[in-house]
This record gives C-alpha cells, structure tokens and sequence, in this order.
C-alpha cells in the first residue's frame, strides 16, 4: 500500500505541475514493467479516485496546516485522504501507510503526514462541515466550471456534476456488419455479462469488464464506444455519397458511419501518431475507409476538389463532458481555455463549409457541456454564413446531452448548406 500511495501521489503531483494524465501513466507504465496486475490496479485506482476528488483535499489541508508541504508530499496527503474518504475501514493503517511511504524520500516530514491524518480521522465531523460549507469540495468542480454549467443549465446542473463524478459507464457499439444486439446480448448472457440495449442501439454494461473477455471482441463484433456518441452516424443520416470526417482519431465514429452505409469515406486527422489508430480500428472492424493526415482548417493542403456530401465535424474541445474519463481534465483546465477551443472550432468550421456540396449536411459535434463551445458556437456560425440552415435531428435542433449514468456530456447540431 505505501508503494502504490507513493506512486500515485508522484502522478497526481505531476498533474498538478501541469502534465496530461494518460501520457505520465504510459511512460510510468513503461518504467516498471514489472509490476503485478494488482499494483497497477491499485496505482490507477488511487490516481484517478484522488483527481476525479477534485478540490475534496484543499479545505482540509489548508485548516490543518500551515502551509503546504513540497511535492510530491503535499500530493501524497491528497491520496491519503481520498483514500480515507471512500474507505474509511483501517484508516489507522492508512495512516501508517502513507507515513511508510514517506519514510525513504523525506523521513523529515513524517511526523507532520502523521499528524495532519491522524488529525483528519480525530475530527472527523469537523472535516465533513468544512467540505460541506466549500462549494468546489461539494461539486468537485473548479469554480469557474460551476459557474458556467449552472447559468446555462439552473435546473440540471447539479445532476449533471454529481454525473460527472461517477465512475465512466462502458458501453459498447455494434457491428452491424457482422452482428445484431440481440445475438450480442445472447453471447454476453452465455458468458455471464449483463448488458442491456439503449434506444440508440448501444449496449451498456452492467459493470465494466475488460475487452478481452468480452465475446466477439476480437472478432470485430464490438467496439468500445460512449453511447452518447452512438447517435453521430444515425444524427449524420449518411446512406451514400462522399463522406468527411473531419477530426476523426481514434475512428469510433467514423467507423461508426461505415458500420452502417456504403459511402467513401476520408477520416482526416491532424495528429499523424492518432491517425494510425483509425487504420487500425478500420482494419479490426473489416472496414475500408481512406484515412489522411491534415488540417481540417487548411484544406488547400490536402482536399482532391471534389465537395463533400456529408461532413462530420467532431471539433477538438475543452472535453468538459468526458472529465470523468480523464479526470486530470479537471485540473488541466483554465476558463481561458474555453475561448481558445472555441476560436479553434469556428475556424474549422468555416473552412470546412467550403467543401460542403450545395444540399449537402454538415454534423458539429463536441464532448464539451460548454454554451460558448456549443449553442453559442453554432448560433454565430449561423449569423456568419447566409447559407446555413439548422435542421431537427432527433426532433430537436440542437442536442446538449449532460453527463448521466448512462452516457457522457456531448453536444450536437445538424446544418444544411442551401443549394
Ligand atoms: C474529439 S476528437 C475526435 C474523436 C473521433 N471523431 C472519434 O469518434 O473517435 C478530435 C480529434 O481532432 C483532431 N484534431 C485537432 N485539430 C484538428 C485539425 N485542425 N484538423 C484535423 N484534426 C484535428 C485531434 O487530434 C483529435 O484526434
């Protein structure tokens, strides 16, 4: 335990310094090649849980200390109270656990890890008032994030924060190419697997489970895939024709499109590294679809000329509605960001609209729960382009999807290009 609380503390330590999650995981993964299913279990379990916690340390520290400790220090009380909070059995060896893990890189500060926590667990209801009276340690949300979901969601977003800190829900997309839900259904119950179908045809997972057990997997059965974006292929409406998806690393959704219809399909994408991991879902999945490097907003670089029928524009963005998933999102975040991605996004818009044939549709798509990124951002697109029109999918014009149990938060809006 005093390993695993180390380790974990040094990541969430690096996160605070500012470094992506998933990229210090794999390189920390890589380092130790020899750790056991276990610890790297535990490790993950304790990063995630203590970022997904975010702000639940800071009105405890701050009231029992004087000041912070260094890092990685400072991160391990972190970890230890996150650890506290959500199992609070043995939280005497917790304690002592997390003073081992101190012993060898700062034996110095043992007594002030043992005093700090000890303390926590002495005055336990004087804790939870301190947490209860802050309102980030309530939401676990930075302050500026409440804000905005709050003005634009009064009555939902509440519900849609406290979503936000479940763990993720897995849901899995059907190849209809090579199986229904129903026969899914059948194998996962013959294996012990409860799932049920949502009314986009996604399967939601009574419980999480890794990939490799799950039946029709490797056979290209099944992906991987939130069912809040399992409506982008359906909301898209393509049968036939040239289709663009514009920002489509690792593929789910433009795979999703070829699942589904005959169409040609070009997935483009900036990153050349996330390009490949489109070739390779086509390729698991049996599907044929061109797969290009490119700028979305420079065109000129890499477009034949000939105009799309139907383009998908699942623009980069604050990913606000996927925090759950990457919780060092959360602290990643500046609310300076959130104009920054939405200039990004007008600007693929606009260049996007130019290669949309006369007639032809263009689906925006974010996993963002941000008005400025979303309804804000197609409300001014729309006063730029004359030749815009919105059109009802699903019966509603524009889909703000919050976080729920079932799926993540995404926002979706269909335009049509006057003919
Ligand atoms: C939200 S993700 C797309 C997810 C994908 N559609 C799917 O369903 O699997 C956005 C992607 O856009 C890429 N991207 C960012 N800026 C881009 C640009 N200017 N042109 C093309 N792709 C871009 C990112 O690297 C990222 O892979």
């Amino acid at each position: 335990m005093a390993y695993s609380l180390l380790r974990s503390a040094e990541l969430v330590s690096a996160v605070g310094g500012g470094a992506n999650l998933t990229d210090a995981w794999e390189e920390l993964l890589r380092a130790h090649p020899e750790w056991s299913d276990a610890t790297r279990g535990a490790v993950r379990d304790l990063t995630w849980g203590t970022l997904r916690d975010y702000g639940r340390a800071d009105p405890v520290l701050r009231r029992l200390m004087q000041k912070p400790l260094v890092e990685p220090w400072q991160a391990l009380l972190k970890v230890a109270l996150h650890r506290m909070e959500t199992r609070p059995e043995n939280l005497h060896t917790l304690v002592d656990q997390a003073v081992e893990a101190a012993a060898h890189g700062a034996p110095g500060l043992k007594g002030v890890i043992n005093g700090v926590l000890r303390n926590v667990i002495r005055q336990a209801d004087q804790v939870e008032r301190w947490r209860g009276a802050d309102e980030v340690a309530r939401h676990r949300h930075p302050d500026w994030w409440i804000a905005r979901l709050r003005a634009a969601w009064p009555a939902e977003w509440e519900a849609a924060l406290a979503a936000g800190n479940l763990h993720p829900p897995m849901a899995l997309r059907v190849n209809r190419r090579r199986a229904t839900p129903a026969q899914v259904l059948d194998a996962f119950t013959e294996q012990g697997i409860a799932a049920r179908e949502l009314d986009n045809g996604a399967l939601l997972l009574e419980r999480p489970c890794p990939v490799d057990r799950l039946p029709g997997f490797a056979e290209g059965w099944i992906s991987v895939q939130d069912a809040g974006a399992q409506w982008a292929a359906q909301w898209l409406g393509v049968q036939a024709g040239r289709v663009l998806d514009a920002c489509a690393a690792p593929g789910g959704k433009a795979a999703h499109i070829l699942e589904l219809a005959d169409v040609q399909l070009t997935a483009l994408e900036l990153d050349p590294r996330r390009a490949r991991r489109i070739a390779e879902n086509f390729a698991r999945l049996g599907l044929a679809g061109e797969v290009k490097v490119g700028d979305a907003r420079r065109p000129a670089e890499w477009w034949d000329g000939r105009p799309y029928d139907r383009i998908l524009a699942d623009v980069p963005c604050s990913a606000s509605g996927v925090a759950r998933r990457h919780p060092d999102i959360k602290w990643l975040r500046r609310r300076e960001d959130i104009p920054r991605f939405a200039a990004q996004q007008a600007e693929i818009l606009d260049a996007l609209w130019h290669i949309l044939r006369p007639g032809g549709t263009m689906l925006y798509v974010t996993c963002s729960v941000f008005d400025e990124e979303n309804r804000g951002q197609i409300a001014r697109f729309c006063a730029r382009h004359a030749d815009a029109r919105r059109v009802a999918t699903g019966g509603r014009l524009e889909h703000q999807l919050l976080p729920t149990a079932e799926h993540d938060g995404f926002y979706y809006a269909l335009l049509s290009k006057l003919a």
